[in-house]
């Protein structure tokens, strides 16, 4: 008995060892469903859709191989992103699949509530950045920079971050519009919860802000929502001039590149806010 209780455990023990090793395999998943944007198919369809419906409107796959589609959508029904139920025979085959809660974290295109409320809040971007190769490429790093210390995982593959990004409009891109998705997100919130402390203000008691700007604003989604809920408020989103120039134009907000370190532009409050710092970047790299 005590030999079967020890042989349990050990395998409960290397059970757990392969749940860790196998770790990526979530999120190079969920890469997969955000690429392929099956999270837009599912939830453009009033109705739960089959396995072959999906492929069939998976965008630039003129012949998708279905029994590899059926292996992802299979770890993503496990994981409760998406929805499935067996067909009428029991079968896996002729089963539908559908969207959930979580899916529509992951949708790459507003949906029609998005366009009517005016916001589209998502983390695909976030998703297509992290797991891109050039920050996985850090996370190989991380013996080699506890062995030598010094500079951070992803600067001992590419250099400083931001610099990198000027140079290449690739990883510029993806970098931005990772920040933008999860900055969107967490302003929102603050504006709900802090948002009339923090804007409204009043001219009586000289409170009343009525312009600011945000330092490292990215692509300016933080300070252009600012405005947008306050709009006597005059929004400048100052960042590097190689994210600056791939900024939209939002109204009520003036775009301004520069470096922080030399000069930052003129506002009544300055605000700043750094939405994620992934473990492979250095914080005071930013702030030092
Ligand atoms: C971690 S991102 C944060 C972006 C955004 N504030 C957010 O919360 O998503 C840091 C931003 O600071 C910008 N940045 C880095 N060094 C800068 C500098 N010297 N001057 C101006 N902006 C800088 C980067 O280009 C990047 O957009």
């Amino acid at each position: 008995m005590a030999s079967l209780v020890e042989s349990e455990a050990s395998l409960r023990e290397q059970a757990q060892i392969w749940k860790y090793l196998f770790g990526f395999a979530d999120s190079m998943a969920l890469k997969c469903a955000v690429e392929l944007r099956i999270p837009d198919i599912l939830h453009s369809h009033p109705e739960p859709i089959t396995l072959a419906q999906i492929a069939a409107a998976i965008p630039d796959a003129p012949s998708p191989d279905l029994s590899y589609l059926f292996r992802i959508m299979r770890l993503l029904v496990v994981r409760r992103i998406f929805t499935f139920q067996r067909a009428p025979d029991g079968s896996e085959g002729g089963g539908l699949y559908g969207p959930t809660n979580l899916s529509r974290w992951l949708l790459r295109e507003p949906t029609p509530s998005d366009r009517h409320h005016g916001h589209h809040l998502t983390l695909a971007p976030m998703v297509l950045q992290e797991n891109h190769p050039w920050f996985l490429d850090s996370w190989h790093l991380l013996s080699q920079t506890v062995r030598e210390g010094g500079d951070c995982p992803f600067e001992k593959a590419y250099g400083e971050m931001f610099a990198f990004a000027g140079k290449n409009p690739e990883f510029n891109k993806i970098l931005n519009e990772g920040m933008a998705c999860t900055a969107k997100i967490t302003i929102r919130t603050i504006l709900s919860h802090y948002g009339d402390g923090l804007f409204r203000g009043g001219d009586d008691d000289g409170s009343l802000i009525r312009s600011i700007v945000d330092v490292g604003g990215g692509t300016g989604s933080v300070v252009s929502e600012i405005v947008k809920a306050y709009p006597h408020i005059r929004g400048i989103n100052f960042d590097r001039p190689h994210v600056i120039k791939t900024a939209p134009e939002y109204p009520g907000v003036t775009h301004v590149g520069g470096d922080m370190f030399q000069e930052v532009p003129p506002a009544d409050a300055v605000f700043t806010k750094a939405s994620t710092f992934p473990a492979q970047y250095r914080l005071h790299t930013l702030f030092a």
